[in-house]
């Protein structure tokens, strides 16, 4: 691997969010409620074992990521907190309520948005269209609720409507393309317009499959400033996958290792660097320090 000089290389661990002057994984204080738990979940596809008996929490306020080489179960467990797919054995708890066999459409009603590692955008419908696309469950009035209240309610809800996904769009640097058709966009710009669209649900916890795929250190250095900002200014949760290991090191609060669809790991994103399990079955070491994280450790 080349030497560490990416902007998105370790830095120390970042404070946990759930209480001034502690670090994530000190045991002071009482520890915050978990917005989301997984509880000894299997998942199973024929013979195939996707995930074997993984538990863990994400607690409210934090970066949590989860790494692992590839097939290790990672899509797999999101799809699972999506509910695009259900656990054989276990369950899924989100903000204290058993959400296991609740339908993949309810999920965005109680506040967990998402992004795809293949991009899921519109790309016939403008930037603007398709972030507006997100936003249709939180409107009280549909066409025929809203008819009698159109001069009033409906009318006042649509302009308040707009100026969130302007703010969103604002938020996002994406403003030159807001009129613009998606399909036309560089990959990277697609990426942020597709992230826009999942803030735009204003979840309480935001699902990012591989954020970073294919973009170059730019668009990575703009997309992990706008993962921070989303957690640290506008409060959100975010659970992430991310191949690039300067970038989870660099933002997470804590990381969760998977291999072979086992949890082999979880703590800060120091801790899980050092642990002896992790270097052999993630990054392919065997007992040398690792120099350099910069690299993703997995194609
Ligand atoms: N719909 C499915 N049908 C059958 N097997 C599946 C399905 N989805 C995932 N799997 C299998 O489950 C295992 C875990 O796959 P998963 O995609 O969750 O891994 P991953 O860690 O996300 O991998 P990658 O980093 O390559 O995206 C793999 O063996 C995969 O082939």
């Amino acid at each position: 691997m080349a030497a560490d000089a990416s902007p998105t290389a370790v830095a120390p661990a970042r404070p946990d969010p759930t209480g001034p002057g502690r670090h994530a994984g000190e045991a002071q204080g009482p520890p915050a409620a978990p917005i989301l738990a997984a509880e000894h979940v299997t998942l199973r596809f024929g013979g195939v074992r996707a995930l074997t008996d993984v538990s863990f929490e994400v607690r409210r306020g934090e970066v949590f990521s989860i790494i692992g080489p590839n097939g290790a179960g990672k899509t797999s467990m999101v799809n699972c907190i999506s509910g695009r797919y259900r656990p054989t054995e276990g369950a899924i708890r989100f903000d204290g309520k058993d959400i296991t066999r609740l339908p993949t459409r309810k999920r965005a009603g109680i506040g967990i948005g998402r992004t795809f590692q293949n991009l899921a955008l519109f790309g016939h419908m403008t930037v603007l269209d398709n972030i507006m696309v997100g936003r249709h469950h939180l409107l009280r009035h549909g066409f025929w609720t809203g008819m009698p209240y159109w001069l009033l309610g409906a009318q006042r809800e649509e302009i308040a409507h707009r100026r969130e996904v302007e703010e969103i769009i604002d938020f996002l640097e994406i403003q030159h393309v807001r009129k613009a058709t998606a399909g036309t966009l560089s990959y990277g710009l697609r990426k942020r317009v597709e992230l826009a669209r999942a803030v735009a649900l204003k979840p309480k916890l935001i699902l990012l499959d591989e954020p970073m795929a294919g973009m170059n250190l730019e668009e990575k250095e703009d997309m992990a400033r706008f993962i921070l900002d989303l957690n640290e200014e506008w409060g959100m949760t975010v659970l992430m996958i991310e191949h690039d290991m300067g970038v989870v090191m660099d933002i997470s609060h804590r990381v969760m290792v998977l291999d072979f669809g086992r949890k082999i790991a979880e703590g800060t994103p120091e801790a899980v660097l050092a642990d002896p399990h992790v270097r052999r079955a993630y990054l392919g070491e065997a007992d040398e320090v690792v120099h350099d994280v910069d690299e993703p450790a997995v194609a």
